[in-house]
């Protein structure tokens, strides 16, 4: 019988069968946040229970922590709640024996930036964190998936879950992406055209030759992102490109063996020849322009050349059209903006801030935008000094802030006032998502980076003619 990888990956992993739809699903390895962990760590200690194996566990703190340049010593966190939240956190690691990336640690940043790059993130594995974006692992072949708090719990004390089977769906994407056009921009493609809705209980697997030529890097913004469509998992078969990223980033930090698929097995984490998936997509990158969105979910996206939709009287796209303070008719070039955010699990890795600093060179933030940049982790962030980004940014008159998740939700100070509009990288342009009243166009770093120069909505292909 053909088998898709995700169903090799689900039978691998499988400790028992509990119904036709339902099993015990065995977790390699767990992460877990300050924000969706206390009470999981609540229940454990009122139930006397230990955690079975803390070794398959790491936490950070990511979501509360400010993104302050001066960051530093035991005060990182000034307010009380969030404050509480970091030192619980440092308390039940301590307690329980768990990996902890605290608010000072060197290589402190957002979870799904740090986990594959510390190592911990290999193909065949199933990595659980109480966090959506948890699919981001799917880049490298392993099957990753948000879990709630109670499910943390569990996690905790059996390293199993009960697991509710997904559908599968593949999406082909072949060609090359147009010159100018990155993955961020294939990402709020794909989402626009399957819907918010259109991955909603499935496992997705992306394949064709368009996925082949991506980095893992890049890999990891379109798995982030799927979620975005209701995906419950995203996957990429594992290929030499998978290689390298793992033999680069898994000897500086845990055992390459422990846990997960040795390397010789990874040739059979793919898709069997003529397995049957529930659903088929097939796309052509060639089709894909630079992509923003213009309303309050991530599937309300155009290309920069096109118009925004018009709505009729009453529905979403209205709501979302009032909230933005934009036309249907429209275009979106030239909307100014007030913000420009570069951050968020979605585009903070080094990639992201070189493709954005090759877009900034030598020109200037305009004059009355708030422009930042928030790398994903400490590595980071060291990372673009040494290679001299951060001078790019800093020149140019962009904040160069401290890791973690920042203004991608405006729970600690990083937040945009009512009413400004702003040009994110991140994943999510929800109501109220970067601050109340807020208005969020998702974009890739490249197009964040023009905006931030031009102080408007602008197509990054013809940035370089008048900025080059
Ligand atoms: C705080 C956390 C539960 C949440 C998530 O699950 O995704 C957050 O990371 C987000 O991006 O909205
Ligand atoms: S960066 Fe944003 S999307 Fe990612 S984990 Fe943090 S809050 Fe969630």
């Amino acid at each position: 019988m053909q088998r898709t990888l995700y169903r090799k990956l689900v039978d691998s992993h499988t400790v028992a069968t509990i119904d036709a739809q339902h099993i015990l699903l065995y977790a390699d390895f767990h992460i877990m946040n300050e924000y969706t962990s206390p009470q999981a760590f609540t229940g454990l200690k009122d139930k006397g229970r230990p955690v079975l194996r803390p070794s398959q566990h790491m936490a950070v703190v990511s979501h509360i922590i400010p993104s302050d340049p001066d960051r530093v010593g035991e005060r990182v966190i000034n307010d009380p709640s969030s404050s509480l939240l970091a030192i619980n956190l440092r308390r039940n690691c301590e307690q329980f024996g768990i990996r902890l990336f605290d608010t000072n640690d060197p290589d402190q940043g957002i979870e799904h930036i740090i986990a594959p790059e510390r190592g911990y993130v290999r193909p065949g594995m199933v990595i659980l964190c109480g966090d959506s974006h948890t699919t981001t692992y799917g880049a490298l072949g392993a099957l990753g998936f948000g879990i709630g708090t109670s499910e943390v719990e569990h996690v905790l004390a059996t390293q199993t879950l009960v697991y509710r089977i997904a559908g599968s769906m593949r999406i082909r994407i072949d060609g090359a992406l147009p010159p100018g056009v990155s993955v961020k921009d294939l990402t709020l493609y794909v989402i626009a055209t399957i819907g918010a809705q259109g991955a909603r209980g499935f496992a997705v697997e992306f394949c064709g030759s368009t996925i082949d030529a991506l980095s893992v890097e890049a890999r990891m913004t379109l798995c982030n992102m799927a979620v975005e469509a209701g995906a419950r998992a995203a996957l990429i078969a594992p290929d030499e490109t998978t290689r390298h990223y793992i033999a680069e980033h898994v000897a500086s930090a845990v055992d390459a063996e422990r846990g997960g698929v040795p390397q010789a097995a990874w040739d059979d984490l793919r898709s069997d020849d003529g397995a049957v998936f529930d659903v088929e997509h097939s796309l052509l990158a060639s089709d894909v322009a630079p992509f923003v969105t213009w309303g309050t979910s991530p599937d309300q996206g155009i290309p920069i050349t096109g118009l925004i939709p018009s709505a009729e009287e009453g529905d979403s796209a209205t709501r979302a059209l009032n909230y933005m303070g934009l036309k249907g008719g429209d275009s979106l070039c030239g909307t100014p903006i007030d913000r420009v955010f570069i951050g968020s699990c979605t585009n903070s890795r080094i990639e992201d801030l070189r493709a954005a600093a090759a877009i900034v060179g030598s020109n200037k933030v305009a004059p009355g935008v708030r422009a930042m940049v928030v790398p994903g982790s400490g590595a980071v962030r060291r990372q673009a000094e040494e290679e001299g980004l951060a001078k790019v940014f800093i020149d140019a008159g962009f904040e160069w802030r401290q890791p973690g998740c920042s203004m991608c939700l405006a729970m600690n100070n990083d937040i945009l006032e009512p009413g400004e509009r702003c040009a994110s990288t991140t994943n999510r342009n929800f109501e109220g998502r970067q601050g109340r009243e807020g208005r969020t166009h998702l974009m890739s770093p490249q197009m964040a980076a023009a905006a931030a120069i031009v102080g408007a909505i602008c197509d990054v292909r013809n940035f370089g003619e008048q900025h080059g």
